[in-house]
């Protein structure tokens, strides 16, 4: 455990490729003042630096398969010790899979909640190809999304079931997680008020 983050609060963020979990992050940091810490974002960083790791990484991420656990937490670690003086911590994108929350756990600090966004596999799909249009990203065409998507129905799927067998999952259900954005923040921010 990280003695510098005892009683911060820190919500991680889940839901599948295009649920929203980047945008709903936006809002919450504008309007609560959390450290937004994102994995895709910080893989993308590395990707872009040019080293040799980050080509691993991004034949990796055009496959839509998981990164190595041990990469991406130690990418989180050192940018959450870089922010101690945050009240709390947005992890959008992690955990994907249950193993990656245990060792958050236990090699950081406990989550105080978890966000799931619940989209249906179309909609996710028509938006990853909307949002691919201007995004750049490597891994926003139809293939990689379909990839993508799987290892989300695999992997990041129990993580879900995990946090609400330890009563930690706050839901955003699919009628409401489908509507605006607006909308979508107005249901996220019943979890953040409380916090
Ligand atoms: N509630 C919503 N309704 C319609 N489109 C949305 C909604 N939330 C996000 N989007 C759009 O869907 C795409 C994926 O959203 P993003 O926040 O990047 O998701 P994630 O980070 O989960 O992949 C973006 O183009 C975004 O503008
Ligand atoms: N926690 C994690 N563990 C392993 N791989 C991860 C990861 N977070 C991101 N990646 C890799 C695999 C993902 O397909 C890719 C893009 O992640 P992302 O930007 O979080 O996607 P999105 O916001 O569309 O859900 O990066
Ligand atoms: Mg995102």
């Amino acid at each position: 455990m990280a003695a510098e983050l005892a009683g911060k609060k820190i919500i991680f963020i889940v839901g599948g490729p295009g649920s929203g979990k980047g945008t709903q992050c936006e809002r919450i940091v504008a309007k609560y003042g959390y450290c937004h810490l994102s994995s895709g974002d910080l893989l993308r960083a590395e990707v872009a630096s040019g080293s040799e790791r980050g080509q691993e990484l991004q034949e990796i991420m055009k496959r839509g398969e998981l990164v190595p656990l041990e990469t991406v937490l130690a990418m989180i670690r050192d940018k959450m010790l870089a922010n101690t003086d945050a009240k709390g911590f947005l992890i959008d994108g992690y955990p994907r899979e249950v193993d990656q929350g245990k060792q958050f756990e236990s090699s950081i600090a406990s989550a105080t909640s978890v966000l799931y966004l619940d989209v249906a596999t179309e909609t996710m799909v028509q938006r990853l190809i909307k949002r691919g249009q201007t995004s750049g990203r490597a891994d926003d065409n139809e293939e990689t999304i379909r990839a993508r998507l799987n290892t989300f129905e695999k992997a990041t799927a129990p993580v879900v079931d995990f946090y609400k067998q330890q009563g930690k999952l706050f839901e955003i259900e699919r009628s409401v997680a489908e509507s605006s954005p607006d909308d979508v923040f107005a249901k996220v921010c019943l979890l953040f008020d409380k916090l």
